[in-house]
């Protein structure tokens, strides 16, 4: 995306958002909230202050947001990328929707992602449709402790197809663990393969030396760090 020296005007879709008149870190619709400065196509003014509380620069701003059933993860998983912290306790189901700004680093530019938190449940899914059209890009989470939260993405997917704009960046999550090492493969491109046998194959050895000298091996660790390395793992 190139960065425009002018700041654009609002974007020409009918944004939900682009009635709000203040702006504020985070809420809810009909709040006061900080999005009409965000254009179609993203670009804004090169590092103008963000309107928000934090007064954060930025020069590029973007609108993301969270899908999928209820219970998946989608507002643990905005608390953690906000907040680096994961919210323990009870379950308390989104209501409606709601959105956390963050502001990243990416090759040297600084880039704002108004993250869109959605409520899985059903009930709310005509709410959350509204958001779908201004959206730049859209996290699909599923469960991977959940097979109907997998087997409904099919129906999401159409959902999403119907709603958003075409060429919308689009990214499925698998969310949570069974507390066992885990990545995902392809047989057929190749992704991973080596990495899980030789990760597999040097636990096995560590186990089998047992030196007491050798820091413990945490394959999960290393498979992870491997995958970041490598920008992974074609055989
Ligand atoms: N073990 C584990 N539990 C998680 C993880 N992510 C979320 N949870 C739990 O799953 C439950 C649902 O998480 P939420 O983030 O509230 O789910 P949601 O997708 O926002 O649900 P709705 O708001 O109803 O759409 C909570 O009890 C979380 O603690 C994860 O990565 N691992
Ligand atoms: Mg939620």
């Amino acid at each position: 995306m190139s960065r425009k020296k002018t700041v654009k005007g609002k974007s020409s879709t009918s944004s939900p958002t682009a009635a709000a008149s203040k702006s504020k870190e985070n809420g809810k619709p009909g709040e006061s909230i900080s999005t009409p400065e965000i254009t179609s196509n993203g670009t804004v003014h090169p590092s103008r202050p963000s309107l928000s509380n934090s007064s954060e620069f930025y020069d590029l701003a973007f609108k993301v947001m969270l899908v999928g059933d209820s219970g998946v993860g989608k507002t643990c998983l905005l608390v953690r990328f906000k907040d680096g912290a994961f919210l323990a306790g009870s379950f308390i189901s989104t209501v409606g929707i709601d959105f956390r700004n963050k502001v990243l680093n990416i090759d040297g530019m600084k880039v704002k992602l108004q993250i869109w938190d959605t409520a899985g449940q059903e009930r709310f899914r005509s709410v959350t449709h509204a958001y779908y059209r201004d959206a730049h890009a859209l996290l699909l989470l599923y469960d991977v402790t959940n097979k109907t939260s997998f087997d409904n993405i099919q129906a999401w997917l159409t959902e999403i197809h119907e709603y958003t704009q075409q060429d919308v960046v689009l990214m499925l999550l698998g969310n949570k663990d069974f507390g066992v090492p885990f990545m995902e493969t392809s047989a057929k491109s190749g992704l991973n393969v080596e990495l899980a046998f030789t990760a597999v194959a040097k636990e096995l050895k560590h186990r089998s030396m047992k030196d007491p000298n050798e820091p413990k091996f945490k394959l999960q660790d290393y498979v992870n760090k491997e995958m970041q390395t490598s920008g992974c793992c074609h055989s």
